[in-house]
């Protein structure tokens, strides 16, 4: 979020998952943690930065509170217990940061509020005046209202996407391991550690090992995180995976220490509208591409034809998103298409000057025009 009034003033959003904020074996919240990641975030504000805290921890501490010993896994129970937590967590916070005098605001969040792009421009200026008024944003997905379609389902997700919408200049990722690793560090002890990672095509390439799951309390695992920095790095948000019990590496990082995974951001960044199509709106359905027409898209900026339409997925309408994937079904991009699903899988594969005969009216030459289209 670009200020007027100082140049060396960054717009930082720091996620902080569970398994930070609460102690593993007792599920208590860990206070000397969240004590000094306030002291930190209330430094950095204070410096004249604009900071947004994402924070995880309605579900544990909801656990704690109610003596549970295991997350829950049915979704009323989880929506019931994030309900207690959510509460329980806003009030520690607003303890710690008012003693500093630092004013805070509860934004919570589900995928819905992002899908429309009048709602989606609505929480950028929310959060405008919110971070315009001094005040750190305390975001998290609204777990009780939040239904499974229309779900983030992990903050880390969710963190790279506000941090995309406010145009922030870093992310921090705090969890409870200090750097992404090749393997997961608990499972594999040779596993070696990631310094710095500088370009998505990087990413690919270290073929990094996640396991299937994260901690005791946490949700996603490291695969979240790694998703949440490619969404970030494509915004042009700097983004670091380091540990949350030092939060006052924060302020060693912004000076330049070398602590955690660094990602380098893309050198040009995905537009804000672009970056809504890819990440803003839930794709309603899947078009599988031959390799001329993946090859069109990605390596030649071009808009996808028909002719390169294999088979389509889902029922849609027109202007709805849609991925495009390769045949096995990988993700290559997303776009708004200009035909519905029905009308699809008539003209899929067919030339673009066949179309009005096949659908008895002259429909648009692209199926997915290259304004519409971002590679993910
Ligand atoms: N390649 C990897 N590098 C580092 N940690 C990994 C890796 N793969 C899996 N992990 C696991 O991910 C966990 C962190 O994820 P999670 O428990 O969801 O944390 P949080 O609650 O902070 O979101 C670590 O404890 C670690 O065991
Ligand atoms: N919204 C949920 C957190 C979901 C989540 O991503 O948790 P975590 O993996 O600990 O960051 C909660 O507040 O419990």
């Amino acid at each position: 979020m670009p200020h007027a009034q100082c140049p060396m003033s960054k717009t930082i959003v720091v996620k902080i998952g569970t398994s930070s904020l609460t102690q593993p074996e007792t599920g208590q919240l860990a206070l000397s943690t969240i004590a000094t990641l306030a002291e930190t975030l209330s430094d950095l504000q204070r410096q004249g930065h604009r900071v947004i805290l994402v924070s995880s921890g309605a579900v544990g501490v909801g656990c704690a509170r109610l003596g549970l010993t295991e997350r829950p896994k049915a979704i009323a129970l989880k929506q019931a217990v994030a309900a207690v937590g959510q509460g329980r967590l806003m009030r520690v916070y607003d303890d710690l940061f008012t003693t500093l005098q630092q004013p805070i605001a509860q934004v919570l969040l589900t995928r819905s509020d992002l899908v429309q792009r009048s709602r989606y421009l609505n929480i950028y200026n929310t959060f405008r005046e919110l971070l315009g008024l001094g005040v750190i944003p305390v975001v998290n997905e609204n777990d009780t209202v939040a239904v499974d379609e229309l779900k983030f389902g992990d903050n880390d997700t969710l963190s790279a996407l506000v941090a995309s919408l406010v145009e922030a200049d870093w992310l921090f990722l705090l969890t409870d391991v200090d750097r992404l690793y090749s393997a997961d560090p608990r499972s594999v002890p040779d596993a070696q550690p990631i310094a710095l990672v500088s370009s998505i095509k990087e990413l690919a390439k270290l073929q990094i090992q996640t396991g299937s799951q994260g901690s005791q309390w946490g949700t996603g695992g490291m695969i979240t995180k790694i998703s949440a920095a490619r969404i970030a790095i494509a915004a042009g948000v700097r983004t670091v995976i380091t540990q949350g019990r030092f939060p006052r590496n924060i302020e060693k990082i912004l000076q330049g220490e070398p602590i955690g995974t660094h990602f380098e951001p893309q050198p040009e960044p995905t537009s804000a509208r672009k970056r809504w199509i890819a990440y803003g709106l839930v794709p309603a359905g899947k078009l599988y591409l031959d390799a001329g027409a993946i090859a069109a898209i990605s390596e030649s900026g071009k808009s996808l034809l028909a002719a390169g339409i294999k088979a389509v997925e889902g029922e849609f309408d027109t202007q709805e998103a849609v991925q495009l994937c390769d045949i096995t079904g990988n993700e290559i991009a997303r776009g708004l298409v200009n035909y519905n699903s029905e009308d699809l899988q008539k003209i899929r594969g067919c030339h673009s000057r066949e179309i009005p005969t096949i659908l008895g009216y002259a429909g648009a030459e692209t199926v997915v025009h290259r304004d519409n289209l971002v590679l993910t």
